[in-house]
């Protein structure tokens, strides 16, 4: 029997072909943030409602989208998921849109910790996943740029997949795009689609937030969404923007500017299956060599 490359890689995923033969149409929020909260959350809640009107099933926030991004802001902005103010209006959008919302991220308190989470909402406003930023952003670029969550936050220990229309989503924050280690996880496991919220920089947003999104989608086979917030010139921390779609063979489909806009498109996740049999990396990895004769 002729073995695909979906078969060897996850029997379970092998029993649902039909997983692979559908559309999603998303869309990718790129939101102007300020210093105001309820504005914020409010604006995106708007975005919310004209994505579901141009026919979008699936909508995702920005990273930190109802606070400033900023270690000085993170403690101020922190609210209980879902207990708080910008939780209870995702739900709320959701179910009155009817689309599932990837809720970007937030600054989340739970007891005296504090994390950076997405939380992703079903067509009936219920909380089926939550993702705690993994690793943490901590840099130091002598003269451009220093940045350290960790003096704040705590870092999530959970991957997170959920299912929206039957597609397996795979979620990761920002910094967390960096490590090909997660997305091959996520990938193993069955996603044909990885959204990261994301706020890249003038620095490294410019050298590598597309790179970065080309070499996952292109390592892993499947489709890589980053959605950033708009640019804010005046801001501590200026964020790059250019929220991007791209495809399995890491090709860039659709992207925008840095200006506040919603990126709209139907991603096709038969490109998935056709890219893995035409190129079949999965059953060609020497996981004979890696884990075994050197580990790292
Ligand atoms: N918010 C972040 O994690 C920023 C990540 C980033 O800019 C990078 O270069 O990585």
């Amino acid at each position: 029997m002729a073995v695909t490359a979906t078969d060897a890689i996850h029997p379970r995923f092998a029993k649902k072909p039909l997983f692979y033969s559908i559309g999603l149409k998303i869309a990718l929020v790129q939101l102007s943030v300020g210093k105001d909260k309820s504005k914020n959350v409010a604006q995106a809640v708007k975005k919310i409602h004209q994505a579901k009107a141009k026919g979008a099933q699936l909508v995702a926030l920005p990273e930190c989208f109802n606070s400033p991004y900023g270690t000085k802001y993170f403690n101020d902005y922190a609210e209980e998921v879902p207990l708080g103010e910008t939780s209870r209006a995702l739900s709320q959008a959701a179910a009155e849109a009817g689309v599932c919302v990837v809720g970007g991220t937030v600054p989340e308190r739970c007891g005296d910790k504090l994390y950076n989470t997405c939380t992703v909402w079903d067509i009936n406003g219920k909380l089926i996943a939550k993702h705690r930023k993994m690793h943490l952003f901590d840099i130091d670029i002598p003269n451009k740029i220093t940045f350290k969550e960790s003096e704040v936050l705590s870092p999530g220990n959970e991957l997170t997949i959920f299912e929206c229309n039957g597609v397996k989503v795979g979620l990761g924050i920002c910094y967390d795009l960096r490590f090909q280690e997660m997305a091959h996880l996520m990938a193993k496991e069955g996603c044909g689609l990885l959204i990261y919220p994301g706020a890249f920089n003038m620095t490294t947003g410019p050298k590598h937030w597309e790179l970065l999104g080309r070499a996952r989608a292109t390592d892993q086979q499947l489709w890589v969404a980053l959605v950033s917030p708009a640019r804010d010139a005046n801001a501590e921390y200026v964020a790059w923007g250019h929220t991007t779609l791209i495809d399995p063979w890491g090709a860039v489909v659709a992207k925008l500017d840095e200006k506040e806009d919603t990126l709209v498109h139907t991603v096709d996740l038969s490109m998935v299956e056709d890219v893995r049999n035409s190129i079949p990396i999965r059953l060609q990895r020497r996981t004979d060599i890696y884990d075994t004769v050197r580990k790292s």
